[in-house]
């Protein structure tokens, strides 16, 4: 048996990880395959197969095989979301500090694309709650805007700030949650390419970045508010070495999370001010390597509610009648406009919202219904796929597996038999995939080209 080849100096630089085996971790990254998971959506049920259950996350499932995902209408539909099973931890944390905190809460996702962690935020709050995903680097945006879009709750805004940014937000979080960019040694097994990247000063360099990210957020969150810090290293100073920091630098305490033992979570506690920390092996858990930590801000700073909020759109209470057909639930929402379009978001999340999109670029909030010509509504593709449409207002065309795949690539739906006429959303297995126009003799397909399928095997 050849065993794996790590890059120079990296097993000896973790010999004092707390949890770390030289041995077993070996063994495992040269005979355990990395496990396929998916988290199901719980605002899109559907009877998915589902395999054994990831045992901190109740919505994460093992899966037997790896199937085409490319290729199945329902990953498109955004029934789940393909995600590595220990980062599904952070569903656990947020479940466990939601149920400290009693109000409606503000939770910002700061390093967000692709949006793995703002879809699993998103299910483990309440539709009171606002969530904002942000990404800094422009072109990874589209991804994590389309993740939210194939996800569908109104209740979530994508920025494209730095993180010096979020400073204007002072004391406006109550939970910001840091997914770092790491030296990535945690997706070794999975994507051993990531190792031809990964060298001591690497890490050294991660590790500078991550204070300077969370020393920049750091104003944002409020008293007595969390933050949540993760990486996908096994490096000691990319982990506990910077709870330590944290601890000294700010006014954190560490927050202990529950874990049930047999799940195979190694609990840390940093060398200096002993805070808690999680680290996931994939030779003690069904999952690749992830560390997790949470703290808590003490409850003495003083903050500002005085943001910029210039928000002066007049209501249009013509048009807004003429999109409320479309809406679950119509009174619950605030429509306004940007540029010709319409978009909605729940009532309750207007000001924030407002606040938001005064001090960040905004690139997404609430749900975009589309714009408004003569007396019709041209519905956008982020209506179709959102939990607000009214699906009674609309036709619906339900399409076989093969229509459904050729819909996705924007090919000719072929032996489609519908009489009806007009804007219709297209649906696999009763889940909407986007929008058709049905007129006499053919039909025009809206899926947006950015998102179409473009693989040809299938
Ligand atoms: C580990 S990935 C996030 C994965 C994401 N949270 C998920 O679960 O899908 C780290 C993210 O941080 C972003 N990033 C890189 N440099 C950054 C910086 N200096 N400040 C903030 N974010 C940065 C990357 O573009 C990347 O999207």
């Amino acid at each position: 048996m050849s065993s794996t080849r790590f890059p120079a100096n990296f097993i000896e630089s973790l010999n004092y990880a707390p949890g770390f085996d030289a041995e077993r971790f070996g063994f495992a990254h040269q005979n355990s395959p990395s496990p396929t998971t998916i988290r199901i959506n719980p605002y899109k049920p559907h009877a998915i197969y589902k395999g054994v259950q990831v045992p901190w996350c109740a919505e994460g499932f093992y899966l037997e095989q790896r199937p085409s995902f490319t290729f199945d209408p329902l990953f498109h539909a955004g029934c789940y979301y393909v995600q590595e099973a220990s980062s599904m931890f952070i569903a656990h944390m947020m479940q466990y500090i939601r149920g400290e905190m009693d109000d409606a809460i503000k939770v910002l996702d700061l390093c967000a694309a692709p949006g793995g962690k703002s879809t699993l935020l998103s299910s483990a709050i309440n539709n009171d709650d606002l969530l904002v995903a942000n990404e800094i680097i422009k072109t990874r945006v589209p991804i994590l805007t389309d993740n939210l879009t194939k996800w569908g709750p109104s209740n979530i805004v994508a920025t494209n700030n730095d993180p010096k940014d979020f400073a204007r937000l002072k004391n406006f979080f109550d939970v910001v949650l840091v997914d770092a960019p790491c030296s990535g040694s945690g997706m070794f097994r999975k994507d051993p390419d990531a190792m031809n990247e990964w060298s001591e000063a690497n890490v050294n360099l991660c590790h500078q970045r991550q204070e300077r990210i969370l020393a920049d957020v750091y104003p944002a969150i409020a008293s007595e508010g969390y933050l949540i810090y993760s990486t996908c290293s096994y490096s000691v100073a990319e982990n506990e070495a910077v709870l330590d920091w944290l601890c000294t630098e700010f006014d954190l305490e560490t927050v202990r999370i529950p874990v049930n033992k047999e799940w195979g979570i190694v609990e840390t506690q940093s060398d200096v001010n002993k805070a808690y920390g999680y680290r996931f092996y994939p030779d003690k858990v069904q999952g690749e390597g992830l560390f997790a930590a949470c703290l808590r801000k003490a409850g003495t700073t003083q903050g500002t509610s005085n943001y910029k909020n210039k928000n002066t759109q007049k209501p249009d209470y013509k048009s807004i009648d003429l999109l409320k057909p479309y809406i679950k639930d119509a009174d619950n929402y605030y429509y306004f406009k940007v540029g010709d379009d319409w978009l909605a978001i729940d009532r309750m999340h207007k000001d924030a919202m407002g606040i938001v999109s005064n001090n960040l670029y905004v690139k997404k909030s609430g749900v975009r219904l589309g714009s408004i010509a003569g007396r019709d509504l041209i519905p956008d593709h982020e209506l179709a796929l959102s939990l607000l449409i009214n699906r009674d207002a609309v036709l619906n065309t339900e399409l076989t597996r093969e229509q459904a795949i050729a819909y996705l690539r924007r090919d000719n739906i072929l032996d489609l038999d519908t009489t009806q006429k007009g804007w219709s959303l297209m649906t696999f297995e009763n889940q909407p995939l986007g929008w058709a126009k049905l007129l006499p003799n053919r039909i025009n397909n809206y899926y947006p080209k950015e998102m179409r399928i473009m693989s040809q095997a299938n």
